[in-house]
């Protein structure tokens, strides 16, 4: 994984040192420190507008802190690109799924997929060979689909082992598919890059809990076979039943850390029903229990 680096072997996957960051004059992160260990899940829970997407979006390299550093696996990439971060190990999944709705799932992949994993045919690895040919298959697994060799295809045939209604959608144009199979297909990038570490936005919003159920086994998965997560969940329960690590972020700095169990559940949910506490002086403060019956 992520060949090249020079990754201290027990170096925490993903690490932000007093992170300062917003927009603008205006200041949404203040000096936030958080910590994925290597192997670890992190669940990072908040109420709205407490700055869990900009934390991701910084250390994606979306947005450049103006204090603080930034490193994945040991390595300094405070001022290293989205795509230097992405081949140091970072993958982001982002809120509103980040996929091409008009392309096929085939060309969606093809895309996700990194030039330094075997892009589209070109250098290292075959990519997903027949990408073009929409007149070639009949959309389900089928020879091309197999016969790939190659980084690029094995990281290919991960995903779609992974999310086995994709390998049946291939020729389909993605955005004709459900919201989840849309989700599942945003996913596919946590192993089209061999990421070391997926930052992971509101996977679950607006879908059904047996979408919601499938996505979790997914990342439980993910999880297993070593790769750190750093998870922002509107569902805290299912967020903190998977999380080795909860962090707590209120108006911008960071409250708690600690142990899932070390946390109070009367407070957590007190803490969710009336957002906007400061956790520096609240004992919790996060958005909304899980939510019941939204978009399901
Ligand atoms: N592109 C932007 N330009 C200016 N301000 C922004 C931008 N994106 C977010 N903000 C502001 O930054 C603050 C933190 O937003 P952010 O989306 O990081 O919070 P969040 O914890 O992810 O909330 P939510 O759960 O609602 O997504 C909010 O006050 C928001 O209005």
């Amino acid at each position: 994984m992520n060949a090249g680096l020079a990754v201290t072997e027990r170096a925490d996957a993903l690490q932000l040192r007093s992170v300062t960051a917003g927009y603008g004059r205006s200041t949404v992160l203040r000096e936030v420190t958080l910590t994925v260990p290597a192997g670890s899940v992190v669940a990072l829970l908040g109420p709205n507008g407490a700055g869990k997407t900009t934390l991701l979006r910084a250390a994606a390299g979306l947005l450049r802190p103006s204090a603080g550093t930034v490193t994945v696996t040991g390595r300094d990439v405070t001022r290293s690109s989205p795509h230097q971060r992405a081949r140091a190990g970072l993958c982001l999944v982002p809120e509103g799924r980040g996929i091409f709705p008009s392309l096929t799932v085939r060309e969606n992949l093809q895309l996700q997929l990194p030039s330094w994993r075997g892009h589209g045919g070109r250098g290292r690895g075959g990519g997903i060979r027949g990408s073009g040919g929409r007149g070639r298959d009949s959309g389900r697994g089928n020879d091309s689909d197999r016969e790939n060799s190659g980084r690029g295809n094995s990281a290919v045939d991960a995903a779609l082992d992974a999310f086995p209604v994709l390998r049946d959608r291939l020729r389909q144009v993605a955005g004709t598919m459900s919201g989840g199979q849309q989700q599942m297909l945003a996913l596919a990038r946590c192993y089209l890059s061999d990421p070391a570490v997926v930052l992971l936005d509101e996977v679950s919003m607006g879908l059904a809990p047996r979408v919601i159920d499938q996505i979790f086994e997914s990342l439980r998965g993910l999880a297993a076979s070593g790769v750190s997560l750093l998870l922002v969940e509107q569902y805290v329960s299912r967020a903190l039943e998977m999380a080795d690590v909860v962090c707590l972020l209120g108006r911008g700095r960071v409250g708690f850390t600690g142990a899932p169990s070390e946390l109070d559940g009367d407070e957590l949910v007190r803490g969710y029903l009336s957002a906007g506490h400061d956790p520096g002086t609240a004992a919790v403060s996060a958005h909304g229990a899980d939510p019941a019956g939204t978009g399901q």
